[in-house]
């Protein structure tokens, strides 16, 4: 027997299908038991009118196995039915519980943050894995209850016929479980590692599909299709391990059901020999004891099938059970906010997990509300790092965020991300036309909000070219578009959300620089606006129109204050222009044909 705990839990949601099913299943072994029972009283009757007549059945004989014959066919039909119904609430049961566990397993990925386990192998489970768990819920686990129940109870129903071939079915029946349990271990350690090979196979695949251009253009594809065999073997390995291992479960299952059932018959056979059972009661034992069996045999069958669920089950925990790399605090509450916040960066250090050294160092400044910060430095300076600590992805290992002088560890996550927009420098769509991608930020956005948001963000400039405009589809992750108008998608995304914080991860690196400015324009970054904006950019032209500049170096503050001022001090801004300037006007210069 083998049961996944939390994937039990999960099962017990679907409590009144799983118990129809039981319900179902063990009124079909009670149908099974009354057919047996009119039929040995068929038989009886037909015996006794041959005993007490010239060898042949009489009229009377025939008489009183009508109703015994109907019984027996009443009782037949009754399990075909009953068993057509387990099959069904099974199967609704497993529906339900799968549902829900995607649901489960999705809610939790969303809180998970930048920990979250990877797509590829995250896809297998919700996808894969948890398809593999209709036959392990809906049929293996009613099973058990049937097989824990129907079994003792015919044991004991025997023991009134015939006690020394009760004892026999009884031996033949423990040893099903007792081989079970000792194969437990071995197949539990089988099914994960099958696990671990299906799913890191799987996300494989899903890299080699996203990353397919880029394969042929390196000329890695042959390499790529060699890891992709390599998996392709440790899964077949990791299949046929199981297939032993279940194997052996299976010859001694096998055994001792043959074995049981062919103990008690001719058991039965000697008994009837010397005349303690008669032939209707050979005929009722004999039935008795296949029926013993049947529910260990369909629990055999649905363990083969629910296997691939168990080995799931084991993914789909390791996922459940990842923790979110931040998480909501006892005492949070939410923070009174009517426009846009002040943000304070107080003393903050960050380390990653594992990293030698921090990314951040006691870094400290101050955003006065409705402000725009551009964040500059090098190369692995901190940029992105200092993002994630603003928008609450991480909690920094030293010092606080804070908006509007409350510490961000002390708001509800929700509220943060509600009140944050981010447009990252990779732009993911999901597929659907261009105004549903925008709309998605703010369902409730109005039609004027709308037309604000597209034009503001250029996007009508490029949509008002195309047959379908704003309709047309943006294809798998926004495929269809080129790099510079998912961005300009994304930053309406942005503005239609109108959040009172705003974070730009290079939102513009595509853009030309005219595109660029217009949009900077109606982003009002520069100026008193409705949001306060955090923006990381390597262009000149969107830098030197914010309020503030922060400049990092290897994972310190080194210079803070507005553009204009850090420019005429001959520190790092001032060298970074300069450098900026002296690229501009080499590109700038004609050359001679
Ligand atoms: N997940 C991570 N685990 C460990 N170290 C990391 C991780 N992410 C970033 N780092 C390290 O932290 C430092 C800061 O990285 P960060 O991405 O913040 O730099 P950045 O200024 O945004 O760089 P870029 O301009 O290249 O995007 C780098 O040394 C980087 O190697």
């Amino acid at each position: 027997m083998f049961v996944s705990q939390p994937i039990l839990r999960l099962a017990l949601t679907a409590k009144w299908y799983l118990g129809a099913t039981i319900l179902a299943g063990l009124g079909a072994s009670a149908a099974a038991v009354g057919a047996a029972f009119s039929f040995a009283a068929a038989v009886a009757a037909i015996l006794g009118s041959i005993q007490t007549g010239s060898g042949t059945a009489d009229a009377s004989g025939t008489a009183a196995m009508v109703a015994p014959l109907i019984w027996a066919g009443v009782f037949t039909l009754a399990r075909t039915g009953l068993l057509w119904l387990r099959d069904q609430f099974g199967t609704l049961a497993a529906i339900s519980v799968k549902s829900r566990v995607r649901s489960q397993l999705m809610n939790h990925l969303f809180t998970l943050g930048p920990g979250r386990p990877g797509a590829g192998g995250t896809q297998a489970t919700v996808v894969d894995g948890v398809e593999h768990l209709q036959a392990y819920v809906g049929f293996y686990l009613p099973q058990l209850v049937v097989t824990a129940i129907v079994p003792a109870v015919l044991v004991g129903i025997l023991a009134t016929r015939d006690f020394s071939v009760a004892l026999v079915v009884l031996l033949g029946v423990a040893t099903v479980p007792l081989a079970q349990r000792l194969w437990n271990r071995m197949l539990g350690e089988r099914a994960e590692e099958h696990w671990e090979a299906f799913s890191a196979y799987s996300a494989r695949i899903t890299d080699t599909l996203k990353g397919i251009d880029t394969l042929v253009a390196l000329g890695a594809a042959k390499r790529q299709g060699k890891r992709l065999t390599a998996d392709a073997e440790k899964l077949r390995e990791a299949t046929n391990a199981n297939l032993r291992a279940s194997l052996g479960v299976s010859v001694v299952t096998a055994s001792a059901m043959s074995i049981g059932t062919a103990g008690a018959t001719v058991l039965a056979a000697f008994h009837a020999a010397d005349g303690s059972l008669n032939t209707a009661d050979v005929l009722l034992v004999l039935f008795l004891s296949a029926e013993c069996f049947r529910p260990l045999q369909e629990l055999q069958n649905y363990w083969h099938e629910g296997f691939y669920g168990i080995a799931a089950a084991a993914g789909i925990n390791r996922v459940l059970e990842t923790k979110p790399t931040v998480s909501d605090s006892p005492d949070a509450f939410p923070l009174a906010l009517s426009g846009p916040p002040a943000l304070e960066v107080k003393a903050v250090g960050f380390t990653y997990p594992g990293a030698g050294r921090p990314a951040l160092q006691d870094v400290s400044f101050t955003v006065p509300a409705g402000a725009t910060l551009a964040v500059v430095g090098r190369s692995g300076a901190g940029k992105s790092t200092l993002i994630q600590l603003i928008l609450r992805d991480v909690d920094p290992t030293t010092g606080a965020v804070l908006l509007n002088e409350r510490n961000l560890r002390s708001l509800p996550l929700a509220q943060i991300r509600r009140a944050a927009a981010r447009v990252a420098q990779d732009i993911v769509l999901l597929d659907g036309t261009i105004a549903e991608n925008i709309r998605q930020a703010n369902p409730e956005a109005t039609d004027a909000d709308f037309r604000e948001a597209v034009a503001g963000a250029r996007v009508t400039e490029f949509t008002d070219r195309i047959p379908g405009g704003l309709d047309s589809p943006v294809g798998e992750g926004g495929a269809l578009l080129s790099g510079g108008q998912r961005q300009r998608v994304a930053l309406a995304r942005a503005l239609i959300s109108r959040t009172p914080l705003l974070v730009l991860d290079e939102a513009t690196s595509a853009l030309d620089a005219e595109n660029e400015a217009l949009i900077t324009e109606a982003l009002h970054l520069g100026g008193n606006s409705r949001r306060t904006t955090v923006v990381i950019a390597h262009r000149l032209s969107t830098v030197v129109s914010a309020d503030l500049v922060a400049v990092l170096d290897d994972g310190r503050l080194v210079e803070f204050g507005a553009p204009g001022d850090l420019a005429g001090q001959g520190g790092h801004w001032a060298q970074m222009l300069h450098a900026q300037l002296a690229d501009v006007s080499i590109a700038g210069l004609g050359t001679r044909s």
